[in-house]
């Protein structure tokens, strides 16, 4: 990928010392989608990278997860998946809890949003623990999905959620670390 680019995606992006409790830093993607040009560079670099990947859905974590999972899917021509905090879906669901940087949480998925043998990828903003990406890999496979990989646009390594998804077979894509910075 363009290093320019990346930079100024990543340059976009405002830290915010001890939110939303002290001892965080808030990696505020938020000021990135507020910039147009960062914004669709940071979609358009996601839609080159899975153009040809052959994956027949995407899957993004509210709520941040929707801002760049549903533009990237409409890019690729595929259907998008909304995964929600709890009881948010109308239809049938399952649920899976977790525990996140600052916090525990719940997510469900509608069971029939995924097809059994379904390709696909997952995305959201950020991977800190890896709690939420963990929880809603487990839903789409529970629902005989096939999830291999999942795309986010800044991952914190310090945090260990790389380390989760290699343990769970799951393949990285991100644009931007932030590494005890
Ligand atoms: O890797 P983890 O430790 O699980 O953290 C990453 C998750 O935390 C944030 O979502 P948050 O739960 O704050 O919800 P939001 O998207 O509704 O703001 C972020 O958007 C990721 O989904
Ligand atoms: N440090 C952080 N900044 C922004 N979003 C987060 N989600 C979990 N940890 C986060």
């Amino acid at each position: 990928m363009n290093q320019d680019t990346l930079g100024f995606i990543k340059d976009s992006i405002k830290s915010i010392p001890d939110y939303p409790k002290a001892g965080i830093i808030f990696r505020d993607v938020t000021s990135l989608v507020e910039n147009g040009p960062a914004f669709a560079a940071t979609i358009d670099l996601l839609a080159e990278r899975f153009k040809d990947a052959g994956f027949t859905k995407i899957a993004g974590t509210e709520a941040r997860g929707f801002i760049f999972g549903a533009p990237l899917a409409k890019a690729l021509g595929l259907g998008f998946i909304l995964v929600r905090k709890p009881n948010k879906l109308p239809r049938k669901t399952i649920e899976q809890s977790y525990e996140l940087e600052y916090g525990t949480d719940t997510l469900q998925i509608h069971v029939d949003a995924v097809d059994a043998g379904d390709k696909v990828l997952i995305v959201d903003d950020l991977l800190a623990t890896g709690g939420t990406v963990a929880a809603t890999v487990s839903l789409i496979r529970q629902l005989g999905g096939i999830v291999e990989n999942a795309a986010f646009v800044i991952s914190l390594p310090d945090l260990g959620g790389e380390t989760v998804l290699n343990n769970l077979n799951v393949n990285i894509t991100k644009l931007v670390d932030f590494d005890g910075e």
